[in-house]
């Protein structure tokens, strides 16, 4: 979901964990040339799916690293398939008021443009919260936490499902 944090706390983890970090929606804005928020608004949502698609398909093939999708990354199939095929997924859940409280500010989400944008994660909550749980190798309750504590949680997951060792865990606790 939009706000769910991918991009904030997965920047933070990468730094933790001293590994690269990269951001889907950020090299579809360097491919793109503008700001997704107005590609959306030139060029529609189904033109920036398949450049979604297209870009997914390859930063899935790089190297282990921090990887942090959009909220509609699980919408197209072939996306939901290269994403648990060639990576550890973690769904970073959190409810559509939370979500709502994090992004009221926010100017840039194309689709919470609307007259009412918490109606519009409930419809997206509604929709995606299965594709999410069905890609999604762990998912991790955020709640309220700081951004922080949030990557806090999703080290003592990745650490409890033996995708990093307590050493490196211990190392990035003591690097934040
Ligand atoms: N766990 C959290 N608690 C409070 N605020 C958060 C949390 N995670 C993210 N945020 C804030 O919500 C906004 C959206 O975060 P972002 O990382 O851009 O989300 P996403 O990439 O999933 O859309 C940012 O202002 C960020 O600081
Ligand atoms: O939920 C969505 O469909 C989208 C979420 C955005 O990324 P964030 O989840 O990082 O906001 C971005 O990919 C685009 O605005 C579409
Ligand atoms: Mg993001």
């Amino acid at each position: 979901m939009p706000g769910a944090g991918k991009t904030t706390a997965g920047r933070q983890l990468a730094h933790m964990l001293g590994v690269p970090f990269a951001d889907v929606d950020v090299e579809i804005e360097r491919r793109i040339g503008c700001s997704i928020r107005s590609f959306f608004e030139q060029h529609g949502e189904v033109a920036f799916r398949q450049i979604e698609a297209d870009t997914i398909a390859e930063l899935v093939k790089r190297p282990a690293h921090v990887l942090a999708t959009g909220g509609g990354a699980v919408l197209r199939p072939e996306n939901r398939a290269a994403l648990k095929a060639n990576t550890v997924v973690l769904y970073l859940r959190a409810t559509p008021e939370e979500l709502y409280r994090r992004l009221r500010h926010d100017t840039q989400r194309p689709l919470l443009q609307v007259a009412d944008p918490l109606r519009k994660l409930r419809e997206l909550y509604r929709d995606r919260d299965p594709l999410y749980q069905e890609v999604a190798h762990y998912t991790v309750e955020t709640g309220r936490p700081s951004v922080s504590h949030m990557v806090n949680m999703i080290l003592m997951q990745l650490e409890l499902a033996g995708v990093v060792d307590n050493q490196l865990v211990k190392s990035a606790t003591l690097r934040h």
